[in-house]
């Protein structure tokens, strides 16, 4: 039975303030960690802060992007030991948005994932399909190149360490959702994909979460699917209500 996981994307959102009153008003709620890892992932100046916050609780806190190298000459970057060292225990790699307007690519997916494991950060590596790529019905070779090149090199033991995260890149931030049936089918492509590189223990391991444009009213359903362990939200989860609704959702 793998844990669901609710990872909130706050993307380029909230300052300081904002963030500790986000965190006031979850701080009381009730979040059963045998049942869910909840996650919140935050621009790099608020997590300190969120970190401090969240001693004690079971919410989880992450980073939305590191560089591979432990340190050096990378101005304007932040390495998977400097989160280790702030008490970060998640971190997105391979975000569409990094991949279309920062140049990721999977082979950058690869090192970061790599780097992440190293020093025991949960990776939740990203990928997805454009619409031309759907429309072409190319989704599914699409998303499993990208797992086999993001989880080239990898352990049985790291890939079952690290998270994926299936978002059709026309669904993130449109309102426009994949039917359950539609993530399902593509998170089960990507579990066939790792149990043909990575053997059977890493694929039933593997948590596969669904993101774009989920909301309180569609997470059920997608929970419900067989190969659906959970959702990584953009929007929904700025909100500290909605996102306890998607927390509450995995412990019904
Ligand atoms: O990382 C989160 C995804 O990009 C989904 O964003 P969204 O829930 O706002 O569509």
């Amino acid at each position: 039975m793998r844990k669901p996981v609710i990872a909130g994307n706050w993307k380029m959102f909230k300052t300081i303030n904002e963030a500790k009153s986000f965190w006031d008003s979850i701080a009381s709620a009730t979040i059963d960690a045998s049942k869910v890892d909840a996650v919140i992932c935050a621009p790099y100046l608020q997590l300190p802060t969120l970190v401090e916050a969240s001693q004690g609780s079971s919410v989880h806190i992450g980073a939305q992007n590191m560089h591979e190298e432990q340190e050096g000459a990378f101005t304007g970057e932040i390495s998977g030991s400097m989160l280790k060292d702030v008490g970060v225990s998640h971190v997105v790699i391979g975000h569409s948005e990094r991949r279309q307007y920062f140049n990721e690519t999977d082979e950058s997916v690869n090192k970061k994932t790599k780097a992440a494991l190293s020093y025991e950060l949960t990776p939740i590596v990203c990928v997805g399909e454009t619409l031309e790529q759907r429309e072409s019905g190319d989704t599914e070779s699409v998303v499993s190149k990208q797992v086999a090149e993001a989880f080239e090199g990898l352990t049985e033991e790291q890939v079952e360490k690290t998270i994926v995260a299936y978002e059709p890149i026309w669904a993130i931030g449109t309102g426009k959702t994949a039917t359950a049936d539609d993530a399902d089918q593509v998170c089960q492509a990507i579990r066939e994909t790792v149990l043909d590189l990575h053997g059977e223990e890493a694929a039933s391991a593997l948590r596969i979460l669904y993101g774009g444009s989920v909301k309180p009213t569609n997470i059920e359903e997608l929970l419900e699917k067989e190969h659906v362990d959970g959702a990584l939200v953009g929007g929904a989860s700025l909100e500290a209500e909605s996102f306890l609704q998607l927390v509450e959702a995995t412990q019904k």
